[in-house]
């Protein structure tokens, strides 16, 4: 237990804004709100500098885009530096328990056994979904490709991640990409909009306060959590009665290798302390996936092609890769091999997340004190019970770190990687759909590329903090269907 006195004498150590006597520096919330938020973080960077503290009534927070600060909180192993921020638990009622919000011993059982569920052997079965569910999305895509019409690609980019999530860990399909409406991905936009609001006001993050202020909004709210929850427990049912049907778990596949359990075959067939999960648990577990596994791609994938399409010689030096390792043969599948090499791809999608990382800030709240070191503030010691809000977006843009931080420049990881990147987090509560991410990601933008030119039409995007970054323009491109190099020499 730390006095007030000893906590404001432990961060003395640091810069911070100015805070009045009892409710701190509240007042600085006034100026927030999702488009805001990024431009008012930069203008207090370049004021105080990267690590800060402040007080928000007797509340001390500490703000990081440090590359050293939060290399260091991230890296740690010990379970005080591992809980989540106060603000997580506006996202409970959505996703309850599940790993994203979960803590403690809780954590560690979930963690080690969904682990497993992304490793290499699973992926590779994956890599066929990927592959299938491209081929949608380039089909859908031609209907738009015709060379002088905008149009917002997320939505397309939507529809085929909620597909691939839901055929590859759920194992079971949804045909978003046939659907006329996907009313799911319409209520996480929504809600995740409500929520990413309440982040940004003191009071609204008071779940009473929150109802009394603003009752029809939080009607809103649990509708669109019931709709979630009702289409999650859709895909666990329909799940559960092809297992129990098909007896999908014993079979093998057609070498007579015994076939690896996705995601959700494990959760069904786990027991934790000796029982079964219950389906409340697993449901929470589908919710965080389903929706950690389609949004942030969506907006990595969407705010790639953008980028893609305002810079030409990006896109000339990604199609000579594409068409160099995979061919000009667009009927044959893409394996997995093939995406490990496309390398220069790689560098593309890595500078879109330095840029915009799709979860732009993570939080935690210290169960103990951390110590630190630092190259400026020498060592120190934030005090237990402490918030500490980490921002990825200003960390990865900082000239400090990155020369020409504002200008996308994919050949820049084409030598070395500054640790001052992490856009899937680091250390023991990383994303565990990193790898999964990364090649569907490929298996999308070759497919794309590949077929169609990326023209630069529509309106500039404008990033805004939502629960993932999203853009208040979309994501606003054109598209022309290639014609083939043999086409092209004839
Ligand atoms: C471009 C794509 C993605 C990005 C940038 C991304 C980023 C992140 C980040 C920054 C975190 C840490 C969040 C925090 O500390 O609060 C995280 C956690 C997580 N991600 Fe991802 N993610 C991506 C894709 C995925 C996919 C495809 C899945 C599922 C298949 C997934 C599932 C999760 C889960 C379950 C967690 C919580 C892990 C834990 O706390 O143990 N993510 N992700």
């Amino acid at each position: 237990y730390w006095s007030q006195r000893k906590r404001r004498a432990a961060v003395a150590n640091l810069p911070g804004p100015y805070c009045a006597p009892l409710i701190g520096a509240i007042y600085l919330m006034r100026n927030f709100n999702a488009k805001s938020f990024l431009q008012e973080s930069r203008k207090h960077l370049a004021q105080l500098g990267a690590l800060q503290r402040l007080w928000v009534f007797n509340r001390l927070v500490i703000m990081s885009s440090d590359q050293e600060f939060n290399t260091q909180l991230l890296a740690s192993t010990e379970s005080s530096c591992l809980v989540k921020h106060e603000l997580y638990q506006l996202m409970k009622p959505w996703l309850g328990n599940g790993l994203l919000l979960s803590s403690g011993r809780q954590w560690q059982q979930r963690r080690k056994i969904i682990t497993p569920t992304f490793h290499f052997g699973i992926l590779e079965q994956f890599v066929e979904v990927f592959d299938q569910q491209s081929n949608i999305c380039v089909q859908r895509l031609a209907e738009q490709a015709d060379g002088k019409t905008a149009f917002d690609v997320h939505s397309y980019v939507c529809a085929a991640a909620l597909d691939i999530i839901a055929e590859t860990a759920m194992g079971t399909k949804i045909y978003a990409q046939q659907a006329k409406r996907t009313p799911y991905a319409d209520a996480v936009h929504d809600c995740g909009a409500i929520i990413a609001w309440r982040f940004l006001s003191i009071y609204l993050q008071n779940e009473l306060l929150f109802s009394l202020a603003h009752p029809l909004l939080k009607l809103r709210q649990s509708k669109l959590i019931n709709l979630m929850h009702e289409f999650t427990s859709n895909v666990i049912e329909q799940r559960r009665r092809a297992l129990q049907q098909q007896q999908l778990n014993d079979s093998v596949d057609e070498l007579g290798c015994k076939r690896r359990l996705a995601l959700l075959d494990v959760l069904l067939q786990s027991r934790i302390d000796g029982r079964p999960l219950t389906n409340e648990e697993i449901r929470e577990e589908v919710d965080t996936f389903m929706v950690a596994g389609h949004d942030t791609t969506t907006s990595a994938l969407s705010f790639c092609l953008w980028l893609i399409s305002r810079h030409a010689e990006v896109q000339a030096k990604l199609l000579a890769e594409i068409l160099q390792l995979l061919g000009e043969d667009r009927s044959g599948a893409v394996s997995m091999r093939q995406l490990n090499e496309l390398k220069y791809m790689e560098c593309v999608i890595k500078e879109t997340l330095r840029l915009y990382p799709s979860v732009p800030v993570v939080g935690r709240t210290l169960q103990a004190d951390f110590k630190y070191t630092h190259s400026k503030f020498g060592a120190g010691v934030i005090p237990a019970g402490s918030e500490i809000i980490m921002s990825l977006i200003l960390m990865q843009t900082d000239a400090n770190y990155y020369a020409e931080p504002e200008l996308f420049k994919p050949e820049r990881f084409e030598s070395s990687q500054s640790s001052a990147y992490a856009p899937f987090s680091a250390g023991p509560r990383n994303c565990v759909g990193q790898k999964f991410a990364q090649l569907e990601m490929k298996m999308l933008l070759a497919k794309l590329v590949r077929e169609f030119e990326l023209l630069p039409l529509g309106a500039h995007i404008e990033p805004v903090v939502s629960i993932v970054l999203r853009s208040a323009t979309g994501f606003q491109l054109g598209m022309r269907r290639r014609q083939s190099e043999q086409a092209k020499n004839l």
